[in-house]
């Protein structure tokens, strides 16, 4: 017998409210539902505000970071009033609620950033005026032109479009992946993510939900992505070495070499005098080798620069 009930829903998912976040949301559920056989009423979209979408005139770094954006999210789920949450796993935490777990990353997007306002970096105006408020995106802009004056710049997506042509700004950066996302894919200039490091799990949507959730664990392990899991995870564990805050900058790249990943990473100072950089070639399973990598930066870096970190390592 067929119900007709609407409360026959399988899977309340959790997601914030921008367009982007409601695009996540809506690609993770067309997953769920090609990879089940559901139709799209068998999975509630339920949209949660976050901190992080209430304050738009200061840093995030100033505001307490990137626990804004997870926040409200997490709590709904652990209040029982969404089965699963989508994130930007850019915007999550290295340290996780142990209740929870990443049960599904998506195959990941582009991970480069775009350059809006200029064809290049180098033909940026001199003294150019750029609106950032990421410290990865201020500090490797400053290494290549410390003639640039580095603007917070938050806002969503449109917002941040609309203020670059009110002229706020002479350039800005947005990441690929959000603006192919948006189905705005090729404005800007693309920058090649092996010369302009993108940030650790750029262009990767995640999905957690309560580890001892097995039937939905089981749901989201179809739509999974092992490889995209694994750069993820690596790119996590660097950051966790690192002790990174969002006040310090780290760029990193994962690529895939046979069986084994090639992660390259970098740390700068604020101003972009100081950049450390390496690289690992390690197979999966290895989690260890991600956190030497991070941890290899930091005993290369000067006393100021580690001071930029947590120091955890
Ligand atoms: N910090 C905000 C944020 N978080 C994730 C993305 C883009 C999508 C992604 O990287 O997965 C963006 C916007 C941007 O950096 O332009």
């Amino acid at each position: 017998m067929t119900s007709t009930l609407a409360s026959s829903r399988r899977l309340r998912l959790g997601t914030r409210q921008s367009p982007l976040a409601m695009a996540q949301a809506n690609e993770t559920r067309s997953r769920l539902c090609a990879a089940h056989g559901w139709t799209v009423d068998d999975v509630e979209l339920v949209p949660v505000l976050a901190g992080g979408d209430r304050i738009q005139d200061r840093a995030l770094a100033d505001i307490g970071g990137k626990a804004l954006w997870t926040r409200e999210l997490d709590q709904w789920l652990a209040e029982g009033r969404i089965d699963a949450a989508v994130h930007s796993m850019k915007d999550v935490e290295t340290l996780r609620p142990d209740s929870l777990t990443i049960a599904a990353i998506l195959p990941r997007a582009d991970k480069a950033d775009v350059l809006l306002g200029a064809s290049s970096i180098a033909e940026l105006p001199q003294n150019a005026t750029v609106g950032t408020s990421a410290p990865r995106r201020a500090a490797q802009l400053l290494s290549h032109r410390p003639d640039c004056r580095v603007v917070t710049f938050r806002g969503n997506v449109a917002t941040r479009q609309r203020k670059l042509a009110e002229g706020e700004v002479d350039a800005t950066f947005l990441a690929a992946a959000g603006l192919d996302r948006l189905g705005e894919s090729g404005i800007g200039t693309r920058l090649d993510p092996q010369e302009w490091l993108p940030a650790p799990a750029q262009a990767a949507i995640g999905i957690e939900c309560h580890r001892d959730a097995d039937e939905v664990r089981g749901w989201l392990s179809a739509i999974d992505h092992a490889p995209s899991h694994d750069e993820v995870m690596a790119e996590r564990a660097l950051l966790a070495a690192l002790g990174g805050s969002c006040h310090s900058a780290v760029a990193c790249l994962t690529r895939h070499d046979g069986n084994l990943l090639v992660l390259r990473a970098a740390i700068f100072s604020p101003d972009g005098s100081e950049k450390i950089e390496g690289e690992t070639r390690f197979s999966s399973s290895d989690e260890d080798a991600p956190l030497a990598l991070g941890r290899s930066l930091l005993a290369r870096a000067s006393a100021e620069l580690r001071a930029t970190f947590d120091g955890t390592a």
